[in-house]
Formats: C-alpha cells, structure tokens, sequence
C-alpha cells in the first residue's frame, strides 16, 4: 500500500467545510495544513485550536496546522482539497499555477458553477492545469458540523485517475466517514449545484407555510429537473440517485443547518434577499447557481419550472406567492416527462 499518509495535503478555504475537512483528515492521519486568507483569523484559530467563527463545536486535532500563508500550504503539498466558495475557485486556480511543479493533484469541493460562464469547475481546472492533470471532485450530504464532530456520513468522490482514486480514498475513509467512487465530474458537480437551487425552494415553501406535501413535491420535482439537464450535460442517472443527487438533495431541503434552506425560509417569511443573506452571514451557493443554471437550460433549451421560479424571486423580484402559483398551476403533464 502507498504511503501517502506522508504526503501532505493542503486544504485551501477555512470556512465551514474546510476546517471539517482538514479536521477528517488530520484525524485520520494525513500530514495535513489549512490555509486561511485571513492571517488574524488564523492566528485566532491556532490560538484557540477551534475555528469559532466557522465551526465551534469542533476543536483541531493537534497534528492539523493552520496558516494564512499560501505559498506555505501549497509548496510542499502532493494534494491541494480547494474549498472555498465556488466564485473564488478560479482565483485560487490562479494563485496555485504560479507555484505549480506540474505533479499537484487538484481537488475540490465546492458546489457550483464558474460565475458568469456556466462553466464547470473541472474545465476551469483542465483550462489552467491541462487535461492530463489528475483530478477529483468531493460531493454529497455532509454538514460540516456532523462530519467535523466523527458523525457517520457519506460521500461521493468522482476522480479521472486511478492512483487519485485509491489515494484520496485511503486519506478519506475512516469508520464513520464513506467514501463511494465515481467517474461522473459533470454529473456530480451538477448534483451538488442544483440542489442548493432546490433546498432554497424547499425554504421558501416551508417559509409559506405550505407544510409536508408541497415540500416533498419539491423534492421529487427537483430530482426529475436534476436528471433531465444533468443527462444533458453528459452525467448518468446513477449520479443523481446517489449521494451527490438524491442524498444532497433529501438533506438540505429537510434540515435547517441547510444555509440554502435557511435563505428560502427567510425569503418565503417575507425577506428581501440581501435581508435573507445577511441573516445567514455565510456563503448560500444556492443565489449565484440559480443565475448561472437558468443560462445553462436556456443555452440547453430544457425545461426547468423549478429553476426558473427561484430565478424569478431572486433576479426579477417575483412574489414567491405568485412564483408557487405559476409553478403550480402549468398544463398537466406526464410524470416520467
Ligand atoms: N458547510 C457545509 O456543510 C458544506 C459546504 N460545502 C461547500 O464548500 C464550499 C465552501 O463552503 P463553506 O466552507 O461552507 O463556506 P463558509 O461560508 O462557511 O466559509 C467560506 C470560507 O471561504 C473563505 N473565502 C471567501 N472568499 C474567498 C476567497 N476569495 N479566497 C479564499 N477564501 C475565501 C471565507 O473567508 P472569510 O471568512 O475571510 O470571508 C471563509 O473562510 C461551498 O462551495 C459549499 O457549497 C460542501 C459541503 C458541505
Ligand atoms: O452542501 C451542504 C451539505 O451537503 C451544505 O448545504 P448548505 O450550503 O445549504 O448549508
């Protein structure tokens, strides 16, 4: 077996998601480092040995270093886990090029789309490493908090190599966290996008006071709107059923440590979007995918009720009483449709 334990691995973006991750992998044995761009929060978390703002409830394992210096995460490093909001995945492309040896394995595991572009994250990667770079991307449902405190969780991880496959898994699996391989990129990182679109429905619904079914309708309306642009774009059916599809989906749309659903929840009770982002006070993946989905069915031309209704609240200040409405009241159609 590789040891690849002692290969360290830099997780980049102390958020939420990455102290949780770079917390999994130091426990289970990684020689791993996590950078933050902010040197006085750093400093704060070193000192504390706990990142407060992010993730209070779970302190550093003792062999996690933290640091705010870039060039000092990524120098040594065999594996780079990029985690920062999906809108600063291309700046850290960038940075990460100007130190790139040309042998870095890129990871990441943020849900969404390149702004602006529609573009997929794996392109972006391809567009700045070349083609031949060994990639992967981590999705599915896995609240930090859960996962960061050793709750059993599950996730897909969707690689284009091999050796990446077998190494990254060794470093992820433990007896509480699972890891399923994939080679779907598309299909993965569109599941982890959508859902965030569908979860801030879910809220909204629920910020109605629409109850259970209307809620579950949703859900199930959501995965039929994830499979027929998912396959579109070249992802399987499989990816979707799976824990970066279904298994997101379920989870964010039903649990309020949802920021997404949270969002929606604020939006259906009445809030503004900037009043609703400024309550969550953390990224919400859910508002820059909802633009950057609704151009990718248009140039597609596949229909997206439920995309479109979000877009509608968000970008052309619809009601969501009369967004609902018109989801709701569309000709009948055929299920499978
Ligand atoms: N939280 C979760 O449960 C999960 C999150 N994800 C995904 O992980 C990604 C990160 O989310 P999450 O950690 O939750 O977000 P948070 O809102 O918790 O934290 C965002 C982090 O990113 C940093 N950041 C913001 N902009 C930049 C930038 N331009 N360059 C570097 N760092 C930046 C922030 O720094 P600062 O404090 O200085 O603003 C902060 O540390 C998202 O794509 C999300 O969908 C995936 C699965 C689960
Ligand atoms: O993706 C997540 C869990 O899998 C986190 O969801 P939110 O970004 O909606 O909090």
């Amino acid at each position: 077996m590789t040891d690849i334990f002692s290969k360290p691995i830099a997780v980049l973006g102390a958020g939420s998601f990455g102290t949780a991750l770079a917390i999994l992998l130091a426990r289970n044995g990684n020689q791993t480092i996590l950078w933050g761009r902010d040197p006085e929060q750093v400093a704060e978390i070193d000192k504390n040995r706990l990142n407060l703002k992010y993730l209070p409830d779970a302190p550093l394992p003792d062999n996690l270093q933290v640091t705010a210096d870039f060039e000092a995460a990524v120098i040594g490093a065999r594996d780079i886990l990029i985690s920062t909001p999906s809108h600063a995945f291309s700046d850290t492309l960038r940075e990460l090029k100007k130190l790139d040896d040309g042998e870095r394995r890129i990871i990441w595991a943020c849900k969404g789309l390149e702004p602006g572009t529609s573009e997929f994250l794996d392109t972006r990667v391809e567009e700045v490493f070349g083609k031949d770079r060994p990639k992967a991307v981590l999705s599915g449902p896995t609240f930090a908090k859960e996962l960061a405190i050793g709750s059993p969780t599950a996730i897909t991880m969707a690689v284009d190599d091999d050796k990446l496959a077998s190494e990254l898994g060794q470093r992820l699996m433990s007896d509480s966290f699972r890891v399923y391989m994939s080679n779907d990129l598309k299909g993965v990182q569109f599941g982890g996008a959508f859902k965030n679109i569908v979860a801030i429905g879910a809220g909204i619904a629920d910020g109605l006071g629409f109850g259970s079914n209307a809620r579950t309708a949703l859900i199930t309306r959501g995965l039929a709107e994830m499979m027929r642009m998912g396959e579109k774009i070249g992802g399987s059916r499989e990816t979707f059923t799976g824990m970066a599809g279904l298994g997101d989906l379920v989870l964010t749309c039903t649990d309020d440590q949802s920021r997404n659903r949270r969002f929606g929840l604020a939006l259906g009770r009445g809030a503004s979007a900037e009043q609703a982002a400024r309550e969550i006070g953390q990224v919400v993946e859910g508002m820059r995918n909802t633009k950057e989905v609704k151009r990718l069915a248009d140039k597609e031309q596949v229909d997206m009720p439920v995309c479109q209704a979000i877009y509608d609240i968000l970008y052309n200040q619809q009601d969501p009483k009369v967004a609902a409405r018109a989801l709701l009241t569309r000709a009948m159609k055929v299920e499978g449709d």
